[in-house]
């Protein structure tokens, strides 16, 4: 492959780039293919793509033997979720001080969070139980995730929201793939006090993490980051815990591998609550034997807040299986380290930013080790709470002034000049 002027057919060597040659023309990329077996390499790209399209290219299906077994292939319900980043950062971990940290972005999943892990088997299970109407009650990923599936399967979901302190982002994707939304006054809790009593006289189906299917799907998100790293998973397992389905599945999971033998070693859990509603951390704090929900949950990582979390007892028996711990932390510092993740390149959410924050602190603590090696699940995707960015980045001077400086003077050297290179 080389770079070739398309005018004067002038050719970089080997590592030069550039967009236009001294001679004004723009350079174009040129293959060899005459090397190339044209059969072998349709064989590659027609095995390839084949793989694409089965349920089994899926990060989740992947491991239907440890999740599902029974379900007919015909049942499953997916959109190749899974497969997701798994990365290092030299800025993260320069930020939490901690030699190894790894995050794996679920974030990168279809509807853009972790919940869709879950979410692909448990409709899978409710189309095998022949189901058409499905429903959750969701501060917006849960619903967003469900709304896509439920559409794909070719039924309806009835999804509902609480009518205030989540993101509206969330609202208009679950709207936006077609589910029929309900607003309520109350959070999260309510919503979920309101389907165990309701749905089964409604005749729908539960999507929320109560429903163990959910449970089971979330396993492979620990299954695929095992796999990425040869099986050998790092010293510590970080999370942000609001239902805590995602601590109850990680839990699982991790047993799983080590009832397999496929990881010879467990790695310590720490669940990461937000301050404003951190009901299962002071229940571990506290060293109490009952959870006291929490009336009035308030975090600005709206995904987490809940008062009254369905999995902590679950949640519980991870930190047993792990010699887990928890953790909470303020809001601002889990949006200064959300900025730290979106700066990385990698981005997430606020409630997934809970995991670098927490880890950041748990250091600090001298609770985890700064040679000891992390691996943080980053839960939903940037973009998902924009209000939060907006009050981030404009509410910092300088962008703001940046900002008025460009509505008010428009694109002109002179005033880009000042903010590259005068400053
Ligand atoms: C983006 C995101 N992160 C974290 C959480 C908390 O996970 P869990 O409820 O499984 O504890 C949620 C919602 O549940 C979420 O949507
Ligand atoms: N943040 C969640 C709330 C937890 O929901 P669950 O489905 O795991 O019970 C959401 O996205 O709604």
């Amino acid at each position: 492959m080389k770079l070739v002027c398309i005018d004067c057919g002038k050719e970089l060597s080997k590592g030069e780039f550039d967009y236009h040659c001294t001679c004004g023309g723009l350079f174009d990329i040129v293959h060899d293919f005459r090397e190339y077996d044209a059969d072998l390499l349709k064989q590659l790209f027609h095995k390839r793509l084949s793989e694409r399209m089965t349920p089994y290219a899926s990060g989740v299906w992947r491991y239907k033997e440890l999740i599902f077994p029974e379900l007919p292939d015909e049942d499953i319900v997916t959109k190749y979720e899974g497969n997701t980043g798994l990365y290092s950062s030299a800025s993260i971990q320069k930020y939490t001080g901690v030699r190894q940290v790894w995050v794996k972005a679920q974030s990168e999943n279809p509807s853009g969070s972790f919940k869709d892990n879950g979410m692909t088997v448990a409709v899978s299970h409710g189309k095998s139980l022949r189901y058409k109407k499905f429903t959750c009650t969701s501060t917006g990923n849960t619903s967003s995730s469900l709304a896509m599936y439920a559409s794909i399967a070719n039924a309806d979901s009835y999804v509902f929201v609480p009518d205030k302190d989540i993101s509206i982002n969330k609202v208009l994707q679950t709207l936006a793939y077609g589910a029929k939304v309900f607003s309520f006054g109350g959070t999260y809790d309510h919503g979920i006090q309101f389907l165990e009593k309701y749905s089964s006289d409604l005749g729908l189906y539960v999507c929320n993490s109560i429903n163990p299917f959910r449970i089971e799907g979330q396993k492979s998100i620990i299954y695929e980051a095992a796999q990425y790293l040869n099986w050998e998973l790092p010293d510590w397992i970080i999370v942000p815990g609001g239902a805590l389905s995602n601590a109850t599945a990680l839990g699982k999971g991790l047993q799983d591998l080590f009832t397999l033998g496929f990881i010879d070693k467990m790695p310590r859990v720490a669940i990461v609550q937000a301050e404003g509603a951190s009901p299962f951390h002071k229940l571990v704090a506290e060293e109490k034997e009952e959870l006291i929900p929490e009336p009035f949950p308030y975090t600005r990582a709206s995904a987490l807040n809940i008062g009254h979390p369905p999995s902590w007892k679950k949640a519980l028996q991870t930190l047993k299986g792990t010699n887990g711990i928890t953790i909470s932390v303020p809001d601002e510092e889990i949006l200064d380290a959300k900025a730290v993740i979106d700066r990385s390149g990698i981005g997430c959410e606020p409630a997934s930013a809970a995991t670098i924050a927490g880890l950041r602190s748990l250091v600090s603590q001298q609770l985890i080790d700064k040679e000891e090696s992390v691996l943080c699940i980053l839960t939903g995707n940037m973009l998902k709470d924009t209000d939060v960015l907006n009050e981030y980045h404009f509410g910092d001077s300088i962008n703001a002034a940046f900002k008025n400086t460009l509505q008010n003077a428009g694109l002109t050297l002179n005033t880009i000049r000042k903010f590259i290179i005068d400053r």
